[in-house]
């Protein structure tokens, strides 16, 4: 099972590169990874096996995050509200490629952290508020689906590592707290 020791951190240079597409038919190491990626964040929420395996409280995990540098995310995003325990968003995505989006950004009240960022980094991350998103299954099918708010930030944090990109990149640096105009802030949220 992957915990945070398998995850690499900020200043390991695959962090820093552009990740490879994936072909298929997919090789079963990429599959078994995919699934390894998505129990993770699903443990992670867990709060014994949170706990007990000392894991961050994960919603999504790119594969450079692991030091595989192939175009591969898992989102697993637990429903705002705490009455309805069903889930917002769970996938694994392969090539996920942003096909439209909103003009209109969002951003979550707290600023963003990362898995492979210890430390706090304040400041906005302004991110499209909805997007559309085409990606390949674990079957190999192609999936084109709508996100917005929470879910569609967590995906675009993801796509970000894929191509080199922390959400510190995305904070201005002159005025971290500065609120692009029209901007819809997210509030905290619950855990
Ligand atoms: C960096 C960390 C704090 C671990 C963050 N967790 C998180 O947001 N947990 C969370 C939030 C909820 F709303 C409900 C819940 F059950 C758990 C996270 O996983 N990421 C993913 C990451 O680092 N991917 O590389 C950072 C988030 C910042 C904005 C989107 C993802
Ligand atoms: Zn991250």
């Amino acid at each position: 099972m992957l915990t945070m020791k398998d995850v690499i951190r900020e200043g390991h240079p695959t962090l820093r590169q552009i990740a490879e597409t994936i072909e298929f038919p997919l090789d079963p190491e990429v599959k078994s990874l995919a699934e390894d990626m998505l129990q993770f964040l699903k443990n992670s929420q867990d709060p014994d096996l949170a706990e007990k395996y000392e894991l961050r409280p994960g919603v999504g995990i790119a594969a450079p995050q692991v030091d595989v540098s192939k175009r591969l995310i898992a989102v697993h995003v637990p429903s705002a509200d705490e009455e309805d325990s069903t889930l917002e968003f769970s996938a694994v995505m392969i090539n996920p490629k942003i096909i439209s989006h909103s003009v209109q950004q969002t951003c979550l009240s707290d600023g963003e952290g990362c898995l492979s960022v210890d430390r706090e980094v304040p400041g906005y991350v302004p991110r499209h508020k909805r997007i559309k998103v085409d990606y390949f299954d674990l079957d190999g099918k192609k999936q084109s689906i709508r996100l917005r708010d929470f879910p569609a930030i967590v995906v675009q944090h993801e796509i970000d590592h894929l191509n080199g990109i922390m959400f510190y990149d995305r904070i201005d640096p002159e005025n971290p707290l500065a609120l692009p105009d029209d901007i819809d802030v997210l509030g905290t949220v619950e855990e």
